[in-house]
């Protein structure tokens, strides 16, 4: 009866830290899915036990536990940070897992044992996901864009390289060499990646989002003819997904539908992007600054020249292409540009 005692005890603890978890990804993160998959763990611990409820009522002894004590004085009472809470009900669970595997061994219950552990490597992997909620915020500074036909010779790789190294904000691959195959851009993306994380600069990748998920890109970006944003969304719930936009009506309609940042342009004329439409100017940047709280980029036609005064409307995040990767000494041009923005 002991052993049960111990089995009851760790099947609450586990489903409370849980629902503490999910009520954090839905209330907090405003996120669907993993508050459904933390749920689903709580149901399945909850339904392997149903057959055996009265039998855990039986053993509960709440008032003899000798564990009140320590668990009432413990520091948990005191977590205010929404990242503690989540780390500590993570462990919370796990620990709680663990122990139920173990009980369940010791009463000759193998088979239900392994299905625990399988649960807990579960919560591995969606700790992973929740900690990534956290460092979804999109950066202000400069946004800068990569592509080799306006890059003087240099690989996309050697561009990402120059530009992590003269600390960019955040960088987005956007290749449109026409013969150059999905199998070559994946494999820059994945030294990207790999560049990117080193120094904990945000990887965004335009238009491909399977390339997106294969190398665990911290985004996508999509334009109006790309793919619909909440379709994208459901495919990559833990990315960034940026909506270009060039208009008011636009930039509701990205709100809407759950874009995590726009890109608001073409500022001014940009010969970098083929179709691209009429520079939209600054009254549409004026209007965005006005009248919504989303994140954003200011993009098209910004250079040294300009870029004071996009600054001063209100731009925190500014994308610079061929100003940067056209530029012989990348290094160089970034420092000057930050010297622009520092002061602005
Ligand atoms: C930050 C940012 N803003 C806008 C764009 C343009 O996206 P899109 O309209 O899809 O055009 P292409 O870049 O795909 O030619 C962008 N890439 N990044
Ligand atoms: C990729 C892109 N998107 C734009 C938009 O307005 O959506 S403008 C643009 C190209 C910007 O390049 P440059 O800084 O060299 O003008
Ligand atoms: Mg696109």
């Amino acid at each position: 009866m002991k052993l049960i005692r111990a089995l009851d005890a760790n099947i609450n603890r586990s489903s409370e830290g849980l629902r503490v978890l999910e009520d954090m990804a839905r209330f907090r993160f405003d996120h669907a899915r993993i508050s459904a998959d933390l749920r689903g763990v709580r149901h399945k611990i909850r339904d392997l036990f149903k057959d055996r409820q009265s039998l855990l009522l039986a053993s509960r002894q709440a008032d003899r536990d000798v564990g009140t004590v320590t668990s009432a004085e413990s520091m948990s009472d005191t977590r205010t940070d929404e990242k503690d809470i989540v780390l500590s009900n993570f462990r919370r669970v796990q620990e709680a897992l663990r122990s139920i595997e173990e009980h369940l061994k010791a009463i000759g219950e193998h088979k239900d044992g392994k299905y625990v552990e399988t649960l807990r490597f579960d919560t591995y992997s969606l700790e992973r996901r929740c900690l990534r909620l956290f460092a979804k915020s999109f950066p202000s500074g400069i946004y800068g864009i990569l592509g080799e036909k306006f890059s003087l010779g240099r690989t996309n790789v050697e561009v990402a390289r120059a530009m992590v190294d003269a600390g960019i904000d955040i960088l987005q691959y956007r290749e449109k060499v026409k013969d150059k195959s999905f199998k070559e851009m994946l494999n820059e993306c994945e030294q990207i990646r790999k560049i990117t994380a080193d120094a904990n600069v945000p990887f965004i990748i335009n238009d491909h989002v399977a390339i997106a998920l294969m190398v665990g890109a911290d985004g996508v970006q999509q334009g109006q003819d790309d793919l619909p944003i909440p379709e994208v969304k459901k495919l990559c719930p833990e990315m960034m997904v940026g909506c270009s936009t060039h208009s008011p009506a636009q930039a509701k309609k990205a709100v809407e539908d759950g874009a995590d940042y726009i890109g608001v342009g073409p500022i001014y004329t940009t010969q970098t992007k083929e179709d691209v439409c009429n520079a939209v100017g600054l009254s549409y940047l004026e209007h965005v600054v006005a009248t919504h709280d989303i994140p954003f980029v200011a993009i098209g036609g910004i250079k040294r020249h300009n870029l004071a005064e996009v600054a001063a409307k209100g731009a925190k995040t500014i994308c610079l292409v061929t100003e940067i990767i056209g530029a012989d000494n990348i290094e160089k041009r970034i420092k000057e540009i930050k010297d622009i923005i520092g002061d602005v």
